[in-house]
């Protein structure tokens, strides 16, 4: 179902310039809140304006757009920030898989923003429900498995990697889910505290139920100028320095991580090259270091050629090869055949637009759903033929312990 703002009356959207309101998931007074921040700056929103259960199918995309525009062009907006971000701004999640259900959109009341040292606040119609409700903590969390326990998941990553050495794909991401249990119902704000202050560089948000923190960004695009940090390659972190540091060079020199890596940007270029009048991705990748794990994390920007907004660029790279696999369509059947699980919102797009096609996009990474006492976690790894299933369990395990400690603390 969808509610489109403005469908019956116009509803008018104002935004304003407020103080510093400090830690932006403090502000928020609901428990299962709207959120994309990283480094403490970003958008937090609660309420709904207008929601919308986007079709699962291969037009899914166009049709979040033309819901978008109508929703965007029902409003009545008196914006005195004008920055990506101000007047109405809809966050959204889009499934891994274009046939799963869940795909949603949402325009909160309610968006307050800090952004560059400046900070303001979105409200959407005259009726705001503030009620602020403590932060609780879930208590004790317990753990039993998805769909595959670790030893089946292992088979499989040995079966992708065999099919790999016969010539069938080169690359595909497998992940597998862990379900969570907590002895009192799950506050998404301590969540979103928790991975906020434990992982600064990582992306924490919070989309219709969807929670994470991803180091992803699949696109950012201010203007005409667009922004992407592919990763694809890991290695847990080490037991003290010397190792770590031995971790990422042995990385930076694998030839199976460099491979792996080398996929997932040639599918970005392939995306955005045609939608672009320049674009730059580096010869080497970097090393990402994250509190988990090491990344190999190529920045990748360019310029758009035309007047695409973000949501076009989403739909014309998802599934990137750091989620998906080459070529995309093999990994994909590879995917649903041998994972045996719905990926949902996890390693789906994952993010906000605003009504001049500003807006920034994660892919949804060391993420879970959250549903009452209950999250179903997600994590996985890129699968070449050479992979060691034992190697790749260990990857996703250390993936894992973003959401787990979110849960824990
Ligand atoms: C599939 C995941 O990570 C992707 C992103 C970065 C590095 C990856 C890797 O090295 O396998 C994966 O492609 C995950 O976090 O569940």
């Amino acid at each position: 179902m969808s509610v489109a703002l403005g469908t019956t009356r116009p509803l008018p959207v104002r935004t304003t310039p407020v103080r510093d309101p400090g830690n932006l998931i403090v502000s928020l007074p609901m428990t299962a809140p709207y959120a994309w921040i990283r480094h403490g700056e970003g958008l937090v929103g609660w309420g709904e304006a207008a929601r919308a259960d986007v079709p699962p199918g291969p037009g899914r995309f166009a049709w979040a757009r033309e819901w978008l525009a109508t929703v965007f062009d029902g409003a009545l907006v008196d914006d005195s920030v004008r920055s990506p971000g101000s007047g109405p701004v809809a966050f959204g999640t889009f499934t891994f898989d274009e046939n799963s259900p869940g795909s949603t959109l949402v325009v909160p009341q309610a968006v307050l923003a800090r952004k560059d040292g400046r900070a303001w606040l979105t409200t959407i119609g005259d009726q705001h429900l503030e009620t602020f409700t403590p932060l609780a903590d879930p208590g004790r969390i317990s753990y039993g498995d998805g769909s595959l326990t670790a030893p089946e998941w292992e088979h499989v990553v040995a079966r992708a990697a065999r099919r790999i050495r016969q010539g069938e794909l080169e690359k595909v991401v497998l992940a597998r889910d862990l379900l969570a249990t907590a002895e009192q119902p799950i506050d998404i704000r301590l969540l979103l505290l928790r991975l906020a202050r434990r992982y600064p560089e990582c992306y924490a948000f919070s989309v219709a139920g969807l929670v994470g923190a991803t180091p992803e960004l699949l696109i950012r695009r201010t203007g005409q100028e667009i922004e992407s940090l592919v990763l694809a390659g890991t290695t847990p972190r080490g037991t003290g320095p010397a190792d770590d540091l031995a971790r990422g060079e042995a990385l930076l020199a694998s030839t199976k991580d460099r491979h792996e890596h080398e996929c997932a940007i040639s599918s970005v270029r392939q995306a955005l090259a045609p939608l672009c009048s320049s674009l730059r991705t580096p010869d080497e990748p970097e090393l990402l270091v994250l509190p988990n794990v090491q990344h190999l994390a190529s920045h990748v920007t360019g310029r758009l050629a035309d007047g695409a907004s973000v949501l076009d660029v989403v739909a014309a790279m998802h599934p990137t090869a750091a989620v998906g696999g080459t070529p995309t369509a093999t990994a994909i059947e590879v995917i649903r055949e041998l994972e045996g699980m719905d990926r949902a919102g996890y390693a789906g797009p994952v993010g906000w637009i605003d009504a001049h096609g500003d807006g920034e996009w994660g892919i949804a990474l060391r993420s879970g759903i959250v549903e009452g006492r209950r999250a179903r976690l997600f994590a996985g790894g890129g699968i070449m033929g050479d992979s060691d299933p034992a190697a790749e369990l260990a990857e996703a395990q250390a993936k894992f312990r973003v959401m787990q400690y979110a849960l824990e603390g």
